[in-house]
């Protein structure tokens, strides 16, 4: 049995199932892990929601604000970005069961044996285990009610909500979680997060601005980190215990698979199309 960790898809589904053939990946042993972002840019969001709904118990899954951002796209209360190729899951026949199943994907997910825990953008260095556990379960809660569009989808636009405060609101503390677990990359140096700077490091090397990888994290001390999201920095975190598994694959550069058991990474570059 192998774990495979893999980094933001984003509709890339041919690069996906080419690097799956290269470690001969298994479904009925092998379990395929995906750090969120499975839709959007590539032209293959459709068969790469499908592929994973059908994976069922061989997969596990977080969610990322590219999938988010679909279901309000599903629902009608917001467009598809010009840059997204959404069309021919938007008119697929079984739009509604992928939007069932990927709304009942978590935030985060944990392979507590190997002390790893997996998010779409970082985790909250100010969290630890049992916090990052019951903030993520009280957005998944309000993913699955009936009225999750009103109730969180069409409220969590915006940046308004940066910083941690135990004592908010319900929903500012699950807009906080969703901007954390699926929007982080920098932070400023009162733990803010910085929504605006997507860039790499180098580029703001004379602002405070520090990726959130690099603070102290709680949970960093004690777990191995795997996340996407962040496709400037092409992986480079420059520490042993994280794993950034974005590496660019809808901007022409490369998806990487991450093998757990003998830490090799595997790529497929951007296949080119006419
Ligand atoms: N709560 C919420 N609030 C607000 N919005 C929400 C939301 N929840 C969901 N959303 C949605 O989130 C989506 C993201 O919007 P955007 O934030 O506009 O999307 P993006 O810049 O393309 O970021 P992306 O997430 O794709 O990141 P990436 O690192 O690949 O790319 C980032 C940049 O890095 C650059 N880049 C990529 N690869 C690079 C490389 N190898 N080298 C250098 N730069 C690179 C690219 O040019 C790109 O500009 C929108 O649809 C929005 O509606």
């Amino acid at each position: 049995m192998a774990n495979y960790f893999v980094g933001d898809i984003q509709g890339c589904f041919d690069e996906l199932q080419l690097l799956l053939a290269k470690v001969e990946f298994n479904p009925s042993k092998d379990i395929l892990w995906a750090v969120g972002d499975l839709v959007a840019r590539g032209s293959g969001s459709l068969p790469t929601l499908r592929y994973f709904k059908q994976l069922d118990g061989s997969a596990r899954v977080v969610l990322g604000n590219h999938d988010l951002h679909l279901l309000a796209v599903a629902a009608k209360i917001k467009r598809a970005n010009p840059k997204d190729q959404l069309d021919a899951l938007l008119a697929s026949s079984d739009l509604n069961s992928l939007i069932g199943w990927l709304r009942i994907q978590p935030l985060f997910q944990e392979l507590p044996e190997r002390n790893i825990i997996m998010s779409h953008a970082g985790i909250p260095p100010q969290w630890d285990l049992a916090r990052l556990r019951s903030e993520a379960k009280k957005v998944s809660d309000a993913l699955i009610s009936p009225d999750y569009i009103q109730a969180l989808i069409s409220k969590m636009y915006g940046s308004d909500v940066n910083s941690w405060d135990p004592k908010a609101d319900p929903l500012q503390q699950k807009i906080y979680c969703i901007n954390a677990l699926t929007r982080m990359r920098f932070l400023h140096s009162d733990g803010k997060l910085e929504f605006d700077s997507k860039l790499s490091p180098s580029a703001y090397k004379d602002s405070t601005l520090t990726p959130w990888f690099k603070f102290d994290g709680i949970i960093n001390q004690t777990h191995t980190l795997v996340f996407g999201h962040w496709a400037a920095i092409m992986g480079e975190v420059g520490m042993q215990d994280m794993h950034a598994l974005d590496t660019g694959c809808c901007w022409g550069e490369y998806l990487t698979l991450w093998h757990l058991e003998s830490n090799q990474k595997i790529t497929q570059n951007k296949l080119k199309k006419s």
